[in-house]
C-alpha cells in the first residue's frame, strides 16, 4: 500500500459542498496493517441490475443538478437504487478504511466485547456481534462496528478501540467527506425532483452539526461452507428496507446484494469500480409519503466461486435530523401524486430510529412483535407496519 499522505480530494464546486479539510494526520500508521486486498469477482453471469450512474462532478457544473436531477427522477421514483462516481476520495482513501475494518473485526471477541451495542437502549452505536438478527438468530455470521457523527452530541460518548482511536482523525475526515461531497448534493437532487418552493429544503434538514444519527460503518460477512450456508436460509428471508434517508454502500466484489423491483423479480447489484451503491431508505420515503421510494434489498449466498472470501463492507447511513417530522413535504409533485402521511399521528426521525432499531436489535422483542399480527407484518410505529419480504 502507499504511505504518502493522501488528502487529496476532487474540488467539487458547488455551494452545497463544503471545503474538504485536510485530516492533518499522516497515513504513516497504515504502514503497520497489513493491507486489505479486494477478493476477485465472480465469474458468474448473475441477473445484475441495470442502474443508473451519477457523476457527482456534474453537480457544481452549469446546469449539472437539473441534469443529474433528470437523470435520477425514474430511479428514485421506481428503482431506490443508483451509483455515484467521482464523489472526492482518493481509492487509497477508501481502500485505508476497508484496512481498518479488516483489522478491527480480527481483533479477539473480548476486545470486540468492550465497545459492544447497548442492544436493551436500541443504541446501534458501536460493535454488534454476530448470532442477533431475527432470522436466524445464532446462525448469522454478520458483524457490524458503527460511528457516530463527529459532532458535540456524540463526543465522549463512545470509546474506541487504539486501532480506531489513532486513526479518527481520517474516519473523521472520511466521514464528513461523504456527508458534503455525496448526501447534501443528493437531497439536494431530491428537492429539486420534487420541486420544493425552498430548493434547500431537505439540504438544512440534514446538516452536519445539528443531532442526527447518521452512523459510518464497518460490516463483515464471514465466510462459510457450502452447509453453513445451506443451515442459515441463505439469506432469502432478509428482504429488508433500510431506515434512513440513504445509505451508501462501498463498491467491494463479493455479490450478494438483491434489490426486490416493481416486477417482483431479485436482480444482483454488481460491483462497479470507483463508485458507490447509494439506496433510498425510510425516512426520505416517510417525508414523501412513499413517493420516494425505500427500496427492499437482502444480502444473499455469494456465487461459489467467492465462498472462499470474507466480504467486508464500508457504509454509511445518513437521516435527517431527529427532529424532523415525517409528514409529506410541501411539494406540488405529491400533491399531484394525492400521496398521504403513512403515520397515525406526527412522529418524529428520533421516535421512528428507537422504534425500528429496537426491533432490528433485539431478536426476542421483534419475535414476539412480528407474531402479534401472525400475517407477515409488523407495527413500526403509530400505524405504520413492515413486512417480509420473502423469495
Ligand atoms: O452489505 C450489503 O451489501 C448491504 C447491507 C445492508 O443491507 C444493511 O446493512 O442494511
Ligand atoms: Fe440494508
Amino acid at each position: 500500500m502507499a504511505t504518502t499522505t493522501t488528502t487529496s480530494t476532487k474540488n467539487l464546486a458547488s455551494t452545497a459542498l463544503a471545503e474538504n479539510s485536510a485530516p492533518g494526520v499522516s497515513n504513516y500508521e497504515y504502514e503497520n496493517l497489513e493491507p486489505y486486498v479486494h477478493p476477485p469477482e465472480t465469474k458468474e453471469n448473475l441477473n445484475w441490475a441495470e442502474l443508473v450512474t451519477l457523476d457527482l462532478e456534474d453537480y457544481g457544473r452549469d446546469g449539472g443538478k437539473e441534469r443529474l436531477a433528470k437523470q435520477l427522477e425514474h430511479a428514485v421514483h421506481h428503482v431506490g437504487f443508483f451509483y455515484v462516481k467521482n464523489y472526492g476520495l482518493t481509492q487509497e482513501e477508501v481502500d485505508n478504511q476497508f484496512t481498518l475494518a479488516k483489522h478491527f473485526f480480527a481483533l479477539p471477541v473480548d476486545e470486540k466485547a468492550k465497545y459492544e451495542c447497548n442492544y436493551a437502549a436500541a443504541d446501534y452505536n458501536g460493535w454488534r456481534r454476530s448470532g442477533r438478527r431475527l432470522e436466524n438468530k445464532g446462525l448469522d455470521n454478520v458483524e457490524i462496528y458503527n460511528i457516530p457523527k463527529f459532532t458535540e452530541d456524540f463526543e465522549g460518548k463512545y470509546q474506541q478501540p487504539h486501532l480506531l482511536k489513532a486513526h479518527l482523525p481520517e474516519i473523521e475526515h472520511f466521514s464528513k467527506t461523504l456527508h458534503n461531497n455525496v448526501i447534501l448534493p443528493l437531497v439536494h437532487l431530491f428537492a429539486i425532483i420534487l420541486q420544493l418552493p425552498d430548493e434547500h429544503h431537505l439540504v438544512k434538514q440534514h446538516t452536519y452539526d445539528k443531532k442526527s444519527e447518521d452512523h459510518f460503518r464497518y460490516m463483515l460477512y464471514r465466510k462459510r461452507s457450502s452447509e453453513e450456508w445451506a443451515a442459515s436460509g441463505g439469506g432469502l428471508g432478509n428482504g429488508h428496507t433500510d431506515l434512513g434517508t440513504v445509505t451508501l454502500l462501498f463498491r467491494q466484489p463479493i455479490a450478494g446484494l438483491q434489490i426486490l423491483g416493481e416486477d417482483g423479480n431479485w436482480t444482483w447489484v454488481s460491483a462497479q469500480p470507483g463508485t458507490i451503491t447509494v439506496n433510498l431508505a425510510d425516512t426520505i420515503s416517510h417525508l414523501t409519503g412513499g413517493w420516494l421510494k425505500s427500496s427492499v434489498h437482502r444480502v444473499v449466498t455469494p456465487p461459489e466461486d467467492q465462498w472462499t472470501y470474507d466480504r467486508t463492507g464500508l457504509l454509511y447511513f445518513a437521516r435527517p435530523h431527529n427532529e424532523t417530522i415525517l409528514n409529506p413535504l410541501d411539494s406540488p409533485v405529491l400533491e399531484a401524486a394525492g400521496v398521504k402521511s403513512r403515520f397515525e399521528k406526527p412522529v418524529t426521525v428520533e421516535e421512528w430510529v428507537k422504534a425500528k432499531q429496537t426491533l432490528q436489535l433485539n431478536p426476542d422483542i421483534a419475535a414476539k412483535r412480528w407474531a402479534e399480527a401472525g400475517d407477515g407484518t409488523v407495527e413500526v410505529l403509530a400505524g405504520f407496519r413492515d413486512r417480509k419480504y420473502k423469495s
